[in-house]
């Protein structure tokens, strides 16, 4: 492939872009932001987000879509909220039916519970591959060893994304449950919450640990009732994002969840901090409602985020049906 499109040139997509310039000849870096593409032009460097990292000299930066129209494959790197405006876009553009789209948003729309894959079909008739991964952008912008999962219904896609995407570093595993991979992401952040919560409580480890097992079988048993593999969740998509982002400290979910344990809220719109975990929560809930799934580990974050329950009472409440 010559010629590759990355959609949100913040964090994620501006490693990705680095990481896929080492395997194809160019990559146009979309950014709804002027300011971002002008910065990169001029210095090589997009200095809000990896202001000590050059770019490779083969990322063109651009502001405008239509530059990505004859892109074989684009990689969709918004946040979930936005994802469904960039589809909207790139069907206005006429982007063809042959490009190969890749969702790497961890998120699902609320309250329709699309999935980012689900809403790619509403726009394209096409087999799209799906991302998921224990992947800090930061890393992988540093080269730094790391692992994904792709999915996708048609293999020779998943095939030809892992081509573009495979360094010595990054490795790229790909498993056939689009569905269970695309969830992982997206369950992942309720159980960081869930570990930050009792971290910032500072519940005692032995019972935090207990917690984020209780939430890896409860990610097992949503994934199965929605029509996934329950093996899905040992993959690295599955255990390995589960782990990293309930413990590390990097995590904004992890971070979120300590806030709210330790009964500090968060105001997103005068911070501009966002935690995609928090507007999936509900919709989490909601699938668990749906398909009548009982989680006690959504429970309790729903109980903790959504209806502002006491922390310390909810988690009585949780120990007490484990
Ligand atoms: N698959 C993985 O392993 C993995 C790893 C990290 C992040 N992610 C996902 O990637 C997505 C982006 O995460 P991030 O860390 O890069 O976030 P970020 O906030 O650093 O960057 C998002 C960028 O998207 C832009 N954006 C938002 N809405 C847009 C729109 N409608 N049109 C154009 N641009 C828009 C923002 O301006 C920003 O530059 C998230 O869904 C996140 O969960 C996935």
């Amino acid at each position: 492939m010559e010629k590759i499109g990355v959609i949100g040139a913040g964090s994620f997509g501006t490693a990705l872009s680095q990481t896929i310039s080492n395997n194809v000849k160019n990559v146009f870096l979309y950014s709804r932001r002027k300011e971002i593409c002008e910065t990169i032009i001029k210095s090589g460097y997009n200095s809000e987000y990896y202001p000590n990292t050059k770019l490779n000299k083969n990322i063109i930066p651009t502001n405008n879509l239509k530059d990505l129209k004859n892109c074989s494959a684009i990689f969709i790197c918004v946040p979930s909220a936005g994802f469904r405006k960039i589809l909207k876009k790139l069907k206005e553009i006429g982007v063809n039916n042959e490009v190969i789209l890749v969702t790497t948003a961890k998120g699902i729309e609320y309250p329709s519970l699309n999935t980012m894959g689900n809403i790619i079909k509403e726009y394209f008739d096409i087999e799209y591959v799906a991302l998921s991964g224990p992947n800090f952008a930061s890393e992988i912008m540093l080269d730094l060893a790391s692992i994904c999962n792709i999915a996708s219904k048609n293999l020779k896609n998943s095939i030809k994304i892992k081509n573009v995407l495979k360094t010595d570093k990054f490795k790229i595993e790909i498993i056939d449950d689009v569905i269970g991979l695309e969830f992982c992401g997206v369950i992942k952040n309720i159980n960081a919450i869930a570990y930050g919560i009792c971290e910032g409580m500072e519940i005692n480890e032995n019972a935090r640990y207990a917690i984020l097992n209780r939430g890896f079988n409860d990610t097992k048993n949503i994934i199965l009732n929605i029509g996934g593999l329950k093996s899905t969740v040992d993959k690295y998509c599955g255990f390995g994002d589960i782990v990293l982002t309930s413990t590390s400290k990097e995590s904004r979910n992890h971070t979120l969840g300590m806030l709210y344990g330790q009964r500090i809220i968060v105001d997103e719109k005068s911070s501009g901090i966002v935690f995609e975990g928090k507007n999936s929560i509900k919709a989490i809930k909601a699938v668990c409602d749906k398909y009548k799934i009982n989680s006690v580990i959504v429970d309790f974050v729903y109980d903790v985020i959504i209806k502002k329950n006491l922390p310390k009472l909810a988690f009585k409440e949780l120990w007490n049906k484990l």
